[in-house]
């Protein structure tokens, strides 16, 4: 079991190459983990069993552990299986996250609670509402983090090109240890999110996505190009 407080004020990068991407392979995960680690990352949130079990072969921080799925008839995405909890504490994660988002979806959140509990691991609710966390946070879930805000259909209306600093602030507020975690682009948000009372931060794309990181350039000069053909 870790020290929770090895992560407070700290920086968790999330290496999960984009789906089917030509990085999406489990050397590359682990080379990207490794990189984080070696530049001070406290933790790294990591996708899928395997790519877990790997990770934890090769690195010495906490690995905070997720397995997506598509599923037919919910829309929740994140860990939604009892067997996806103990197959991630089984390949070595130290936090597993799951969805705690009040959808339709297979398994409830409080025996994914029970299951992780069971297993000696710390657990992440990843919310999209103050309603979400207050939820989880009554449940007993170690961290609160504010991955989903601005995906799913009650938060579509969440501006997506910043963080979700209100809903950062609201769980705070409540005195929740809060993961910030969702579109931190820059340093500075991330320093705004732990100002915004976050207890850590966790950075995804902008550290390891390189599909999105280019279009974010390649999007900002096309624009300002446009705008200088009719200035
Ligand atoms: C909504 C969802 O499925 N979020 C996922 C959760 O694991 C990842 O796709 C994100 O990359 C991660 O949360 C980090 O966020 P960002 O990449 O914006 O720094």
């Amino acid at each position: 079991m870790i020290e929770i407080n090895q992560l407070k004020n700290q920086l968790i990068v999330s290496c999960q190459p984009v789906t089917d991407g030509p990085m999406d392979h489990v050397d590359i995960v682990v080379a990207m983990a490794k990189s984080a680690e070696m530049a001070g990352a406290s933790a790294v949130r990591i996708e899928g069993v395997e790519n877990v079990r790997q990770v934890a072969k090769n690195l010495h921080i906490p690995i905070i552990g997720i397995v997506k799925r598509d599923l037919p008839d919910s829309p929740v995405r994140i860990t939604p299986w009892l067997e996806d909890v103990s197959a991630l504490a089984g390949a070595g994660a130290s936090i597993i996250a799951f969805d705690a988002t009040h959808r339709t979806r297979p398994v409830p959140i409080e025996a994914l609670y029970q299951q992780a509990r069971r297993l000696g691991v710390l657990i992440m609710a990843d919310c999209a509402t103050l309603a979400d966390g207050i939820a989880a946070a009554a449940l007993g879930c170690d961290f609160i983090g504010s991955t989903l805000s601005g995906y799913t259909e009650e938060t579509a209306d969440q501006p997506m090109e910043r963080p979700d600093l209100e809903l950062i602030s609201a769980f705070a507020a409540r005195g929740y240890r809060v993961m910030a975690e969702g579109r931190i682009r820059d340093p500075g948000q991330a320093v705004a999110a732990l100002q915004a009372g976050a207890f850590a931060v966790t950075v995804g794309s902008a550290i390891t996505r390189i599909e999105h990181i280019t279009e974010w350039y390649r999007s900002a000069l096309a624009e300002a190009a446009r705008g200088r053909a009719s200035a």
